[in-house]
């Protein structure tokens, strides 16, 4: 995976790499979102015959899937012309979730026809950024509905824009001629052709989300919460789970870790809907530690889009596969045959007692 991530960087245009691979502020956050896994170790069992194992999870929309889920990242088509209709294909071949967004470059039919390809019921999400005008937020949760996808993802970490370091630094504030967040042609209020910007939702309260999900048959999580009371609100106003995301250090660098908010966000949740989490997971064990502090899934986002710039489809499926492998391989070697049997007795914080 390094070895994709290397090969990004020395392909990709300097300014698109640096959207990517950026953060907010001084990067703090991004950082520790990865220190945090190097934070914990893992404690196996032994003598539990685990010969064979079974990995899949069971999500909204996704009744048995892999355990890693591709995290949504805006405009794939920036870093490979094959842009979100290759991380499409890739993820629907590896069994995998794609939660693609409302800042795609390609439309979400497109991007679920391209899974369609690959795999006969691929699971699509759709990540919405609600907007301010709600017939605008409704037309998307249609266009979602109406290609397929089987659950909406609503980012709520976001009431305005993160302060993209590079990107002020670079001048990266508008996509490129040639490009566009294809979800957002012809919405309402404009004509057929046009596009509709992105603009936050700062005024955004509970009662919006209420809104939303009297809006659509479809699950609905949220992505973004960190703290344990909003979990709690989350649940309590019909989310069908809940994304511990500090959506990969973007937004507010002076946030912990998303791993380090994982535990008191699962045990507020107390199994009720499934918690996932993204930020920082580079390798196998590290969705089992994520599994283990009581995610039921583990997104990933920068290694997808570096496999995506590297290799197109190839590199996508490369990344997805290699995480799926590596941790069935720590699964096993935990003393584990499902997802379930890694438990928080089985992660220890390194260097301390138990
Ligand atoms: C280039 C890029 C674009 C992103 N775009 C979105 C987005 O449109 N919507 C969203 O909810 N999160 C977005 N995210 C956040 C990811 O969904 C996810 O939370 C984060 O990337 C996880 O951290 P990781 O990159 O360390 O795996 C973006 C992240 C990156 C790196
Ligand atoms: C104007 C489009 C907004 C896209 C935001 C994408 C995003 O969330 C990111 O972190 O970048």
């Amino acid at each position: 995976m390094r070895a994709l991530h290397e090969t990004a960087r020395k392909t990709l245009d300097p300014v698109r790499y640096d959207y990517v691979a950026g953060g907010a502020g001084e990067e703090r956050v991004l950082a520790d979102n990865e220190r945090a896994f190097d934070r914990y170790a893992l404690l196996p069992r032994v003598l539990r015959g685990s010969g064979t194992r079974d990995t899949s999870a069971a999500l909204p929309g996704a009744p048995r899937t892999a355990p890693v889920l591709v995290a949504p990242t805006a405009f794939h088509r920036l870093v490979h012309r094959d842009g979100e209709r290759a991380t499409a294909r890739a993820a629907a071949a590896e069994g995998a979730v794609l939660v693609t967004g409302t800042a795609a470059t390609t439309a979400v039919r497109d991007v679920v026809a391209a899974a369609r390809e690959a795999a006969p019921d691929p699971a699509v999400w759709f990540q919405l950024y609600p907007h301010p005008r709600r017939e605008v937020t409704a037309a998307l949760v249609r266009r979602a509905e109406d290609a397929g996808c089987t659950a909406l993802v609503v980012t709520v970490d976001s009431p305005v824009f993160g302060r993209h370091t590079r990107d002020l630094r670079n001048g990266f504030t508008d996509l490129p001629p040639g490009y566009a967040a294809e979800n957002m042609r012809g919405l309402p209020g404009t004509g057929p052709d046009a596009l509709t910007d992105i603009p936050m939702s700062p005024a955004a309260r509970w009662p919006d989300l209420t809104e939303t999900l009297r809006g659509t048959s479809l699950p609905v999580l949220l992505k973004g919460v960190l703290h344990p009371d909003d979990a709690r609100l989350a649940v309590e106003h019909g989310a069908a789970g809940v994304i511990v995301s500090n959506h990969g250090g973007r937004q507010c660098d002076a946030v912990p870790a998303a791993l380090d908010c994982l535990p008191a966000v699962a045990g507020a949740v107390a199994g009720r809907v499934p918690v996932l989490l993204d930020g920082g997971v580079r390798r196998g064990s590290d969705v089992a530690v994520a599994l283990a502090l009581g995610a039921a899934a583990a997104g990933v986002g920068r290694p997808v889009v570096w496999g995506l710039a590297a290799e197109g489809e190839t590199g996508v499926r490369r990344v997805l596969a290699a995480l799926r492998e590596e941790y069935d391989h720590t699964l096993a070697l935990c003393g584990g045959r499902r997802n379930a049997d890694l438990t928080a007795d089985m992660v220890v914080r390194k260097g301390g007692t138990w």
